[in-house]
């Protein structure tokens, strides 16, 4: 099993760049190493004999380009360099392999993008440090709108390496090779968009040191939490397998719950109850076969049915209606110390009343999983919680502050545990933005946390099998699908 991918930021990677050069391999030979990836990598773009223009910028970012360019000419290409700022302001070991580069040095102004086969982009890497203007602006304008197939080298410039947003205008990519680890802006919306394809080329900084950075970000692939995956064996019974429970809503909001309930199934709890308010237990029997079913009314009525130590992990929100109610069920589900999973109309209820929420959490493992509507409701009062430019960091900010782990939901998921851990899901699909998937994810989660997964390794293996199954189906996919798909998905993932 290979280790869970390592996602470091701008400035963990400069400080694994210091660590590797203070563990014997001097700067300039990382960016000679860095420079001669993106020569092999447009190798594989290009054909020996092409033409292929290096756009450089004024920082080490540019200094990459200038090894590329020295050894894409030296293998027989027809190379020519534009550089954002004059020559003699190179400084550091930019300066040192600028020497190296025996072409002549354009201005950025007059690169002849129309020219060449490949375009590589090296005018700023992680240094970028304020939105791009004048002639940065305009050679970025003039790269994007040249049509001509674009390599980034370590991210699309103009791209922010740590939020992914845009800084005025930014390289589209059509592929970008880094160094050493991902950085976060590879995985987050819309930097990821503007990357293309992904190469991570190894320098030679070692993992040691790359996961001595206090690292804490993942990309979250099954070898994150694959190793937690209950396999039942041959005498496990129903009940160790957990039970989850599913709060529904009123007579004519009773499909979410059953989405949910489904799912839980499906993910391996060994049994699922649907908890129903009274006028709607016709409804719902009319459409459970394997699911039970408990009358439930309000609060009270939760309280009663978790007197049942058995029942494991609870699902409280999808189409339960947004009133103190539903903020009384919350309440009642904490006091019961159950894993609990909360989305929807449990967040929503607690629109602008988030810091009933300070520290709710932190005694039962719990998830909560917003969209972005949901999550900027219910922290409206908090601007330090939704200010950061980081979706890493709103989310780790609400984690930390509610002591939940919290799945902020988009094309790029984050789930963020309040001990500091985060994984950036990647593997989703346009297809799961539709009605009812958010109920079958809720159910994911909660069924694993039923099998007793930590909520953490629950909440990312729910995202990433919820998107699997969505990406297995494509077209036409409706949530009802979702749930049927699970079972290839875990087959798969267990063999
Ligand atoms: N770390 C590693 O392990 C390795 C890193 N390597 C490489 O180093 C890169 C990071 O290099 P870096 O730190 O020099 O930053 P970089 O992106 O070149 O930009 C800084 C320059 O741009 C300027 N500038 C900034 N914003 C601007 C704007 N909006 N408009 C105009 N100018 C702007 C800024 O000027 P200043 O802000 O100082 O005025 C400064 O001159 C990294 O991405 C990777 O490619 C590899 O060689 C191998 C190992
Ligand atoms: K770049």
């Amino acid at each position: 099993m290979t280790a869970p991918e390592l996602i470091l930021t701008p400035t963990e990677m400069k400080k694994a760049d210091l660590e590797a050069v203070a563990s014997g391999i001097p700067g300039v030979e990382l960016m000679r190493r860095a420079g001669r990836a993106v020569a092999d990598s447009a190798e594989k773009i290009v054909s020996r004999g092409g033409t292929i223009l290096v756009v450089a910028g004024p920082g080490q970012n540019g200094g990459d380009g200038f090894v590329a360019a020295t050894v894409l000419a030296e293998r027989g290409y027809r190379v020519s360099l534009s550089l954002l700022g004059e020559p003699d302001r190179l400084t550091g070991d930019s300066a040192l392999v600028a020497r190296d580069w025996k072409g002549q040095v354009q201005r950025v102004e007059d690169a002849a993008f129309h020219e060449a086969d490949l375009v590589i982009d090296a005018l700023f890497g992680t240094g970028l440090s304020r939105d791009l203007d004048g002639a940065a602006r305009h050679a970025v304008d003039r790269m994007n709108g040249s049509g001509r197939p674009i390599l980034a080298v370590d991210l699309p410039s103009g791209i922010d390496g740590e939020t992914g947003t845009v800084r005025g205008i930014a390289v589209k990519a059509g592929r970008t090779i880094t160094f050493a680890a991902r950085k976060p802006c590879h995985l987050l919306m819309p930097g990821r968009a503007f990357s293309g394809s992904i190469e991570v080329a190894d320098i030679g900084i070692g993992r040691e040191i790359l996961s001595a950075m206090g690292g804490r970000l993942f990309g979250n692939d099954p070898a994150l939490w694959l190793p937690t995956l209950p396999k039942p064996g041959l005498s496990s019974h129903k009940y160790e397998r957990g039970h989850t429970l599913v709060a529904s809503g009123g007579a004519t909001r009773t499909g979410a719950a059953r989405l949910a309930a489904r799912a839980a199934l499906r993910i391996g709890s060994g049994l699922v109850t649907v908890a129903s308010p009274p006028e709607a237990i016709g409804v719902t029997a009319a459409h459970l076969t394997a699911i039970m079913l408990k009358g439930c009314d309000g609060p009270e009525g939760l309280h009663a049915i978790l007197q049942d130590p058995r029942l494991n992990a609870l699902v409280l929100g999808p189409a339960l209606g947004v009133h103190a109610n539903t903020r009384a069920m919350v309440a009642v589900a904490v006091h019961a110390r159950r894993s609990l999973v909360l989305d929807a109309d449990a967040l929503t209820s607690f629109e602008g009343l988030a810091s009933e929420l300070h520290g709710a959490f932190r005694h039962a493992p719990t998830v909560l999983t917003p969209h972005d509507g949901e999550f900027n409701r219910m922290f409206k009062d908090h601007p330090d919680i939704l200010d950061p430019e980081s979706k890493i960091e709103r989310a780790r900010r609400a984690a930390t502050y509610t002591g939940a782990v919290v799945l902020l939901k988009g094309a790029d998921t984050v789930v963020a545990s309040p001990d500091g851990r985060a994984a950036i899901n990647e593997n989703g699909t346009p297809y799961l933005a539709t009605a009812g998937s958010g109920d079958t994810l809720c159910g994911l989660i909660a069924g694993l946390m039923a099998q007793n997964l930590p909520a953490f390794e629950a909440a990312c293996a729910g995202a990433w099998i919820h998107a699997e199954a969505g990406a297995r189906f494509g077209p036409g996919l409706i949530s009802e699908d979702l749930a049927e798909l699970v079972p290839g998905v875990l087959r798969d993932l267990l063999r």
